[in-house]
Order: structure tokens, then sequence, then C-alpha cells
């Protein structure tokens, strides 16, 4: 990914670190020679003291991190530098998750136990306007289906996102990798496309993406930084998203797990292209796509939000004739999006 925000710098100073010192033709400022040697040779026993898996990701990852570092940037501007430039900041050590990613000082989560219940019931009285429809209720896991939760206006803002963002083909999460975070790896079972609605996007500035996301909160009650970016989906004519969950599995990282899903669509589909739960009532639910429409149900137990809800399983039936564009939304027990900003979730 492109670096978020660049740090300053007049003109090309200096090579990556772990260059050797006769690769580099021209210094033009003041670069103290250490940062010009390879970060082994010049700083062993940092480099040694580091665990051995993380070793080999101790490197800088743009080739004018040394040039930077020496002009003072690791301090200036550290979310960046201090990931991108690692050795050239002597923030190695930021690759293992306890060092990066201390412990929340607000761990206070948004569903105790009793209160995803709570949430459930007072929808359909709070929202009439969004048509909501309880479609299945304890003993049986929760599933709404709000007929109305966006406008088309709102839809087409959404759909102008993604299309601006670039919908790229989805991944699932892989193996986790030594900094705590995890690999996204392409999955067979999952043809779809997305795009994320990512921080400094038009997702933030359109008012009308905004006043979507301000609702996702109020009728979930789960606040807006435990949510992830929007995902923005795209299906073209036979994509699908097989059975699956979306509660994360092995996640161990401080934003906790998916509390719920809120899932809109985002126009009509011609065929096909239906979410399927063959757990929930008797025999299955499956819901059409709609402009419009949401459903929203829970990943956990209301007796503990942290505990996975194995009967909401679902699965994206492929589109048959036409496209299906669609956006989901996934709160979580704790804040998600300041964490992601130093890269400390899942
Ligand atoms: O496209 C759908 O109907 C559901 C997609 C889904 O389950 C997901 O993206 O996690
Ligand atoms: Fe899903």
């Amino acid at each position: 990914a492109p670096p978020p925000s660049p740090p300053s710098s007049p003109a090309d100073i200096g090579r990556a670190a772990l260059a050797a010192a006769s690769a580099v033709p021209q210094v033009t400022a003041d670069v103290p020679s250490e940062l010009l040697l390879p970060l082994y040779e010049a700083f062993p026993p940092y480099f040694s003291s580091l665990p051995t898996d993380l070793q080999s990701l101790c490197v800088n990852l743009h080739e004018r991190c040394t040039a930077w570092a020496a002009q003072g940037e690791c301090a200036a501007n550290p979310n960046f530098m201090q990931l991108q430039c690692r050795p050239a900041c002597r923030s190695c050590d930021l690759l293992l998750y306890s060092n990066r990613c201390p412990v929340p000082d607000d761990l206070s989560a948004a569903y105790e136990p009793g209160d995803l219940d709570r949430v459930f019931e007072a929808i359909a009285l709070s929202f009439p306007d969004l048509q909501p429809r309880v479609v299945s209720s304890p003993p049986d896991p929760w599933l709404v289906v709000f007929d109305a939760f966006i406008s088309a206006q709102e839809s087409r803002a959404l759909i102008d996102a993604g299309t601006s963002l670039g919908f790229a083909r989805s991944t699932g999460i892989g193996p986790t990798l030594p900094d705590g975070q995890h690999e996204r790896v392409e999955i067979k079972s999952r043809t779809s496309r997305n795009a994320w609605c990512k921080k400094d996007s038009v997702c933030e500035t359109d008012p009308l993406v905004v006043r979507v996301n301000e609702r996702v909160e109020q009728v979930t009650r789960i606040p807006y930084d435990n949510y992830e970016h929007l995902q923005l989906l795209h299906y073209r004519e036979g994509e699908f998203y097989h059975l699956h969950h979306d509660f994360l599995p092995n996640f161990t990282t401080h934003d906790g797990n998916r509390l719920v899903t809120l899932f809109i669509y985002l126009n009509d589909v011609e065929e096909g292209g239906e979410t399927w739960f063959p757990d929930v009532l008797q025999g299955g639910i499956k819901i059409k796509p709609k402009l419009g429409r949401a459903v929203l149900w829970p990943n956990v137990m209301n007796q503990d939000p942290a505990a996975r809800d194995g009967r909401t399983y679902h699965e994206a039936l492929a589109v048959t004739k036409g496209e299906k564009y669609a956006a989901n939304a996934w709160g979580h027990i704790h804040g998600f999006k300041a964490l992601q900003e130093k890269h400390c979730t899942s």
C-alpha cells in the first residue's frame, strides 16, 4: 500500500539501510555513516537481540528510509516511519504485537451480557421508518430485515465510493504473521470483489455515506469507532461466497470479535444472489437482495458476547443474472478504527 503520509524530504539523499555503503553514490546531506551500513553490521547487538522470526522482517520497506531517519522523521512521523522504516528507526521490536499494541485504556464493551437481546428488542419499536421485520427471535437467533434501511441516493453514493476506491478480488484471513496480524489470502469459496471505505477516502467526506454510518451506529448501539470501515461488495454473474461465519477465528487482538453484522443491499438483482441462513428457523431463511434492504444478525451469544453464535452461518448464493452490490458493517466489542491505525487489529 502507498504510504499514508510520506515524510517531507527535499531530495533523494540516501538509500535503504540494508544497502551496502558502497551502493550509496550521492550523499548530499549529513547522514550518519552507520546508517549507511547494513543493519547487522552497524548494530550487531540490536539485531541479534530480536527474536529470530522478527529478524527477517526487520527491513526498511522504502528506499529513502535512511535519509528520512537522519532528518528526524522517526520522531516526527512515528506511525508511518516505525513500521515502514524499522531498522532505520530502531523500531523492529514493535513488530511484536505486545510491544506495538499495549492494552487500550478504554476496554469497555459495547455489549455486556444481556445487551444484545435488549438492542434487538428495541429495534422494532424505535425505528419504524426503516421498516424492520423481526424474522427470527429467541430462542432462535435474532434476524431482522429492514426494507428501507437506506435510500436510493445513499446506495448510489456507496456504489460510487466502491467504484472510485476500486473493487478487487476478495480475500479471506490466512495464517497469523509474526507481527500478530494476519495474512490475507485468496480463497476459492469467495469469488466476489470488494473495496474498503477506508480512512481519508471519499467515504469520510460524502455526507450520504456519513449518514449511513450514523444510522448503523444508532440502530446497533455499537459506537462508530468499534466498526471496521464499511466493506463494499460487488458480485458479477456467477460470483458467490460459500457457507461461512463472520466471527473471526483465532483472533487475539484488542478490538475483540465481531458482535453483529449489518448487511446492506445496494441494488436490485435480476436473479440469484440471496443470502441464505441454513440454520435459522426450521429449514433456514433466504433473504433476497433489494435496493435499500438490510439484514442484521448477531455473531455472538446474548449471554456471552465473547462467544460465537454457531447458528448464524450464512452463504451468498451465486448471482445467476445481473450483478449485486452490497455493504458489510461489522461492529466489534471494543474500539477498532483507532487500533487499526496502529496496525493492532487482526
Ligand atoms: O453477499 C451476501 O449476501 C453475504 C456476504 C457475506 O456474508 C460476507 O461478505 O461476509
Ligand atoms: Fe458473511
